[in-house]
């Protein structure tokens, strides 16, 4: 009998796999779509280029675009499309698509609303943020925004005392940081007050973002690692230290928030977003403890990097071509002839500054803001050209197509702010400029914090433009390219990021 049963396992075994194959090959409704075979056959296919590659599967996709035209399966069930002016009929058209459920446990946090696969869940998850993160709201939190960029402000000035150099990137990542939990929670870490810019959250949302691969292939693995003791997780990878603390301060907010309500307390000027979602019309089961805090990780996690990144492009880029240097001290200087006056850097100052906003503009069009795909799943066939895509695929883009594809943008890999100059910038075919403009994405489910991140960006580059003549150290074109998708971008991984010296203040 268990004779029988050792000979009888390995032939249904393999017949399985090999019935899975021809399925898969040949009757599977994506068999007729262009792609590697090998991608069609098996996820294992996506996971050697993302793990053992290392985030480079983003690359491979374009290689294999090249091979075989705008449309690809590029795993068993997924389609990818490189073709621009089809993001909005994607993305806005069809606005009431869901994310990819598959997608959902990349980084442990799938009660988000950025994780959120079905389109009414997500919106009934995303109404009561969507005031609290308002332009209106955004612009009610400016003096605290301001307070950040004195402490900026002060620490650059003691790298011009001392002359050491600087790391600006950590700085951006502390204040990004400090900026949206401030906002967000009604507290900070104060990253950016500390001598030199030497922490921030950088190193802990990036950890999380490149185990997001293992996580996606592995969708055990965030259940497993929660259900180590904290100080495990901590030695196996230190960088995770700060969020678990984070977490548990997170914890402790929500605990509190929770009390003050429940004793009637009034609610702060400034509520945080868990008195948003706790005094918010959601059914009880979305305002669990767990729920909350996987909210709040969302925003610290999609807040953080992206502004960073955003920043660590323009100023690398504006540093290392004296002709953008001088155009935007230009603009900076006959702006704001008196920095020490009252108000001199407010954001409704600098936000109307073309130039500047150019800057800005390039920096987050070739940082990609986010370099993974972007799928989403119909229920209706969706026609692309000749092909119609069965409901229920998941059909994914990616902004690194559009931003990069020269069609749109002529030489993209030039940080060229004039391409964003006039009174509505045109496209090589006759569409607004602003379509192809897709860092932030589009839709329901694009950025909820881009009103804050403009904020951010203006702020930061205007005042430090404006007050400090900065020299790029030791850095170069790779430390701002992007080498590997971690669904955040990530430079090569021996970068020391981007790197200046402060050689004088003005006034
Ligand atoms: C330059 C800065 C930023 C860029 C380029 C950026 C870009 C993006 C992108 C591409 C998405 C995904 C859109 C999609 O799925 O179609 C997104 C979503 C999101 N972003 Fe941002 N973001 C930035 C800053 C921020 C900030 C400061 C916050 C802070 C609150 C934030 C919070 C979010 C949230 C919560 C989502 C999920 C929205 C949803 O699924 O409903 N982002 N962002």
């Amino acid at each position: 009998m268990a004779y029988n049963l050792l000979l009888t396992l390995p032939v249904v075994v393999l017949g399985s796999l090999v019935s899975l194959a021809i399925y898969r090959l040949y009757l599977h409704p994506l068999a007729r779509f262009p792609g590697p075979k090998l991608a069609a056959l098996t996820k294992w296919y996506e996971a050697y280029y993302e793990i053992v590659l290392n985030g480079k599967f983003s690359f491979h996709i374009e290689d294999l675009h090249r091979k075989y035209g705008p449309i690809i399966r590029i795993t068993p069930d997924e389609i990818h499309i490189q073709d621009p002016p089809f993001w909005e009929t994607l993305y806005v058209k069809h606005n009431k698509s869901s994310k990819y459920e598959w997608t959902a446990g990349r980084f442990g946090n799938s009660g988000s609303v950025f994780t959120t696969s079905d389109p009414t869940l997500h919106k009934i998850r995303r109404i009561p943020l969507n005031y609290m993160f308002s332009r209106k709201a955004i612009l009610g939190f400016e003096s605290a925004v301001q307070a950040k960029m004195d402490i900026m402000t002060r620490g650059l000035k003691r790298f011009h005392e001392t002359g050491a150099v600087c790391k600006i990137s950590e700085a951006y990542s502390a204040f990004a940081g400090d900026v949206v939990t401030q906002y967000s929670f009604g507290f900070d870490y104060d990253h950016l007050s500390l001598e030199g810019f030497p922490d921030s959250f950088h190193d802990a949302f990036m950890a999380v973002s490149a185990f997001g691969h293992v996580a996606l292939q592995f969708p055990w693995m965030h259940s497993l690692l929660n259900s180590l003791p904290d100080s495990w997780n901590k030695a196996m990878n230190p960088p995770l230290a700060k969020l678990l603390d984070l977490q548990k301060d997170l914890r402790a907010k929500i605990a509190g928030v929770n009390k003050s309500i429940d004793q009637g307390e009034k609610p702060p000027e400034h509520p945080t977003i868990f008195h948003s979602l706790l005094q918010s019309d959601l059914p009880p089961a979305e305002k669990s403890n767990l729920r909350l805090a996987e909210e709040a990780q969302l925003i610290l996690g999609a807040g953080i990097e992206t502004t960073a990144w955003a920043l660590c492009q323009s100023t690398y880029h504006i540093l290392a071509s004296p002709q953008i240097h001088s155009k935007l001290k230009s603009e900076l200087r006959a702006a704001i002839p008196n920095p020490s006056a009252p108000s001199a850097f407010a954001y409704a100052n600098l936000e109307n500054l073309p130039y500047l906003r150019g800057c800005i503009k390039e920096g987050i069009r070739l940082g990609l803001s986010v370099s993974a795909r972007n799928p989403r799943v119909l229920t209706d066939p969706l026609p692309w050209r000749d092909y119609v895509i069965p409901p229920g695929t998941p059909i994914s883009m990616t902004i690194a197509d559009v931003h990069l594809n020269s069609d749109y943008f002529p030489s993209p890999s030039t940080f060229n702010p004039d391409r964003w100059l006039g009174d509505s910038p045109k496209a090589p075919d006759g569409s607004p400029l602003e379509r192809y403009f897709v860092a932030f994405g589009k839709g329901p489910r694009s950025c909820l914090g881009i009103n804050l991140a403009w904020m951010e960006l203006f702020v930061m580059l205007g005042r430090v433009f404006r007050l400090f003549e900065l020299e790029l150290y030791e850095t170069d074109e790779t430390d701002v390219a992007l080498a590997h998708d971690f669904f955040l971008p990530s430079p090569k991984l021996d970068s020391k990021g981007v790197r200046v010296r402060v050689v004088g203040v003005e006034s």
